[in-house]
């Protein structure tokens, strides 16, 4: 993928550099030589996020009459801790009810958008209502339902190890706040899969 304009690869080798000293590290050594610039690469590829826009993501629509439930559930994630840097990963149910016209956007869009707010430095809790929100304001959703559920790394690899400790955060907006109309889409999120 192309590198965001903005990252600036070279500093951001520097401080790899820099990191690898004051852990006691050799960054001179052979396996580590290349990897300032490797780790920077790395981090704009996982922070491309940061210069990418919802409205990008939503930006094709199509009008298919349909104002009924839409959801994409297991969408794969992967984020970043911004307390740790180490990575949250999971899956994202995303679930919403198009505007009264009938227009939807492509169910690959839906992936899209989790992708933009994933790739920034995050808390699970903010990617959850960033995605939901966009929703609502770039597709005029009459409804939305987003629970993402994701373990992260720095519960489990450190800190108080607790792998496989998962948590769980949803956001709704508009209609999906009917408590019948949530239910309904939250059975479909957890119903299991006959694939
Ligand atoms: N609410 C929330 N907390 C998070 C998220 N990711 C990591 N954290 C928490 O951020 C907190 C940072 O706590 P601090 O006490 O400042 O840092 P710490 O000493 O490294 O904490 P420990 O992880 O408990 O060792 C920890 O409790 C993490 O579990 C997230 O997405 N949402
Ligand atoms: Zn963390």
């Amino acid at each position: 993928m192309s590198t965001p304009p903005t990252v600036d690869l070279e500093r951001a080798a520097a401080a790899v550099r820099e990191l690898l000293l004051a852990l006691g590290e050799d960054p001179d050594r052979e396996g580590l030589k290349d990897t300032p610039g490797r780790v920077a690469r790395a981090y704009a590829e996982t922070f491309a996020g940061m210069w990418q826009t919802p409205e990008e993501a939503l930006s094709r629509t199509f009008d298919v009459d349909h104002s009924e439930l839409v959801i994409v559930r297991d969408i794969e994630v992967y984020s970043t801790c911004e307390h740790h840097l180490v990575p949250f990963h999971g899956v994202a149910h995303v679930g919403y009810i198009p505007a009264p016209d009938g227009r939807v956007t492509g169910l690959s869009k839906i992936a899209r958008l989790v992708e933009v707010f994933a790739r920034r430095p995050q808390v699970q809790e903010r990617l959850t209502t960033q995605i939901a929100d966009a929703l609502v304001q770039h597709l005029h959703a009459q409804g939305v339902l987003v629970v993402v559920e994701c373990e992260h790394l720095c519960m489990s690899m450190r800190g108080v190890r607790k792998p496989g400790a998962l948590t769980i955060t949803s956001a709704v907006r508009g209609q999906l706040t009917d408590p019948a109309t949530r239910a309904e889409a939250m059975s479909l999120i957890n119903a299991q899969s006959r694939r």
